[in-house]
């Protein structure tokens, strides 16, 4: 190992996405196999030791890229230095709870944690929220890190993503490698929309059945987590975790040449997205930048979707405002 370790913070890391998530990150399947990386855990204070547990394991795994793990329940000292940030710890909706409620909750861990990033993070630190409501939880983040280049904070929704690719990829019986262009457009809520408009099968353009795509396609993604849910008792972590692994190593790896994939971003106001929103697009990435795909053309139906799904987003967004989130 020659090269310094690139220092990776996970939060939420005695969570089951942070058990799925950490070994694989340990044995390079993240950033590369020749890249060391170094773990920073952030846990709260109760669920320390069960991270000092999974960072046993960790150092029984004898991962050749693992240059050690640290273990924190400081957000401040977590993010020092860091480059790669993957905010999973999140507070979960419990009885009673309305989504006021939820985003006040997540409120008072992301604005900390969005705040630490700007104090100590490294100068190339890129940030991905995993935990929900993760579009929002990104935005106040986000407005906590001033000196942060807005184009370094995203959301995930890269599971959508790999989950439209794998309802199609059975649906036509081709392998996922053939499928190509397929979008998720707006919120990682039930809002969401997966689009096919521009996809690709074997270079081709598909004609599918509008019905399919209205009554089963659009709904099974868009509510697979919740499916997930109902049938696990817990909901989706390995997952959840295999795509965080794919949104980071496509964010430092770069996009296969003719194909896209989805990520939330900030907005640049592209296809009447207000801008400063963390939305899903599709993108490409390109020397370690996410860029949404520009001048594609926006079908009738497309188009009522996705400005359904970002106005949950702004009522989302004013939600936060109003409590001062952001
Ligand atoms: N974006 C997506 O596609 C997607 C997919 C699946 C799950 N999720 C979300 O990811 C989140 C984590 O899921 P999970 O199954 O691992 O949950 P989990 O409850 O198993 O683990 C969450 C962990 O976060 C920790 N935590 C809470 N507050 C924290 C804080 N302030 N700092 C550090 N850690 C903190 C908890 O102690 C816990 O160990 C949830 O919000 C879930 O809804 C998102
Ligand atoms: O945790 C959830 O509500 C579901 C999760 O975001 C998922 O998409 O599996």
């Amino acid at each position: 190992m020659t090269q310094a370790p690139v220092n990776v913070t996970v939060t939420g890391a005695a969570g089951q996405i942070g058990y799925a998530l950490l070994f694989r990150i340990a044995s390079g399947q993240l950033l590369g196999q020749d890249v060391p990386v170094k773990l920073r855990l952030l846990e709260i204070p109760q669920a320390v030791k069960a991270a000092e547990g999974t960072a046993m394991e960790l150092e029984d795994g004898a991962f050749p890229l693992l240059a050690g793990t640290d273990i924190f329940d400081d957000p401040k000292q977590a993010f020092e230095g860091t480059n790669i940030a993957l905010l999973v710890g999140a507070r979960p909706r419990s009885k009673g709870m309305e989504r006021g409620d939820l985003l006040e909750a997540n409120g008072g861990i992301f604005k900390p944690q969005g705040e630490a990033i700007n104090a100590g993070a490294a100068d190339d630190i890129k940030v991905l929220v995993v935990g929900n409501p993760a579009n929002t939880n990104a935005l106040i983040a986000r407005s906590h890190a001033p000196d942060v280049p807005a184009d370094r904070f995203t959301a995930m929704t890269r599971l959508d993503h790999n989950r439209a690719l794998a309802q199609l990829s059975k649906k036509l019986g081709v392998p996922v490698t053939e499928l190509k262009k397929l979008a998720i457009w707006g919120n990682h809520s039930a809002t969401q929309y997966p689009s096919v408009q521009h996809a690709e099968v074997g270079g081709k353009s598909v004609d599918l059945d509008q019905a399919w795509l209205e009554n089963d396609f659009i709904p099974t993604v868009a509510k697979r987590g919740a499916a997930i849910i109902e049938a696990r008792g817990l909901s989706s972590a390995a997952s959840a975790a295999s795509a965080a692994i794919d949104h980071v190593h496509t964010w430092v790896n770069g996009t296969p040449a003719g194909d896209w994939t989805s990520a939330a971003v900030v907005s640049d106001g592209s296809y009447g997205v207000p801008e400063g929103l963390i939305s899903s697009f599709p993108v490409t990435a390109e020397n370690g930048q996410y860029k949404i795909v520009q001048g594609l053309e926006i079908d009738d139906f497309s188009r009522a979707r996705i400005d359904a799904s970002v106005a949950e987003l702004v009522e989302e967004r004013d939600t936060v405002q109003k409590l001062g989130l952001i």
